[in-house]
């Protein structure tokens, strides 16, 4: 570590629509080849146009590399910050062209994952070869950096949030959920080195929410999922949030507090399937209902992501709560951590 220099610090993101006329070949980017029913990409539109047709992630991200940009400065780190998405523009082909043609030779790769998984860390290492294949000859080298669900900044900007949503239920004793985006079992169990196991993005979820409720001082937890699509007759990971709302309700659970684990900003899973979807159902039962903010805005996001390119220069030490799993995810040029890691699972065509 630390022998190699870095001339840049390329952000890869999803990307989201920035107007009504952007959702729908927006959406086809996203569900390319993936058996995503028509209904559920109408249905999923209809989200993005009760905001307008723009989604708030590309403005987010924006923020939050303006934020790493000063926190590199104050740090006496010279790495120009550069966006690219796999969905929508700026799309990281053409960052990376620009890249190339402002000198960049190697630069690291901030994903914004924390967890491991096809959808969560494979598919960015898919984007960042395609990327590199699109540019060709000259392409920097791209280095990305690892998964961060057990990054002591990241537990702790969830932890406090958690107890900040708390504190707006005027301190009732709300049940604390977290929750992720759903994946099929399928792609779940294909998580992970295949000699592990798998399943490691939901282990993980369940890791980052172990650490998060024991620093925020919570001892009763559920985890759950969330945004699942695909035909019904595929299983994706369960309980869905709506379902496990109308549960506690039944439970005689009163207050709610949800916890995005799995995301980094209020992007729109977060804007509509909670603040709308879950809070809506959690009203009509007549339950308290708080939504834990997303880390993304929080100064130690910028502090984490800087933390986590030092690790590749000088004098930068790994910082990781978790011990049931080792650092993954940190890999050159696309590459999978390990032969089979993370594969994508074939989808079924649907009609
Ligand atoms: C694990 C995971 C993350 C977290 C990791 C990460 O952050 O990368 C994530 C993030 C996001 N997912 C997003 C949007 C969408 N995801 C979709 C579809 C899917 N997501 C999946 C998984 C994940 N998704 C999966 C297994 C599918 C099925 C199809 C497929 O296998 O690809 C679809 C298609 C319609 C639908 O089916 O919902 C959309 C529009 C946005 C942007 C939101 C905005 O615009 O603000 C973000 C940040
Ligand atoms: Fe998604």
């Amino acid at each position: 570590m630390g022998t190699v220099s870095y001339d840049a610090l390329l952000w890869l993101s999803f990307g989201g629509p920035e107007g009504p006329d952007d959702v729908m070949p927006f959406l086809e980017n996203v569900t390319r080849g993936r058996g995503v029913p028509r209904e559920r990409l109408e249905e999923v539109a209809e989200h993005y146009r009760h905001f307008g047709g723009v989604s708030p992630i590309n403005r987010l991200n924006r923020e939050a590399m303006a934020a790493v940009q000063q926190e590199l400065a104050a740090r006496g780190i010279d790495l120009p910050v550069y966006f690219g998405n796999r969905n929508w523009h700026p799309m990281v082909e053409d960052t990376l062209e620009r890249m190339r043609s402002d000198g960049v030779r190697r630069a690291l790769v901030f994903p914004t994952s924390a967890y491991g998984g096809y959808s969560a860390c494979r598919q960015y290492d898919e984007d960042i070869e395609r990327a590199r294949a699109a540019v060709g000859e000259g392409a920097p080298e791209l280095l990305k950096l690892r998964q961060f669900f057990d990054h002591p900044l990241f537990v702790a900007a969830n932890a406090d949030a958690i107890r900040a949503a708390h504190a707006r239920l005027a301190g009732r004793p709300a049940r604390t959920v977290f929750t992720a985006h759903s994946i099929p079992t399928a792609a779940d169990a294909a998580a992970g080195p295949p000699e592990t196991g798998g399943e490691w993005y939901s282990k993980q979820v369940f890791e980052a929410a172990r650490l998060v409720a024991a620093q925020s001082g919570v001892e009763e937890y559920d985890v759950v999922w969330q945004s699942r699509s695909g035909p019904p007759h595929i299983p994706w990971l369960e309980p869905d949030i709506v379902d496990h709302i109308d549960a506690l309700h039944e439970q005689g659970v009163r207050d709610v507090v949800v916890s995005p684990i799995g995301f980094v900003s209020d992007h729109l899973e977060v804007v509509w399937d909670l603040d709308n979807e879950a809070a809506d159902r959690a009203a009509e039962l007549g339950m308290g209902f708080a939504r834990a903010a997303t880390p993304n805005g929080d100064p130690r996001f910028a502090e984490l992501v800087v933390e986590l390119a030092q690790e590749h220069l000088a004098g930068g030490g790994v910082r990781k709560l978790s011990e049931a799993f080792p650092v993954a995810g940190c890999t050159l040029n696309g590459a999978p951590c390990a032969e089979g890691c993370c594969a994508p699972v074939r989808r079924p065509a649907t009609s």
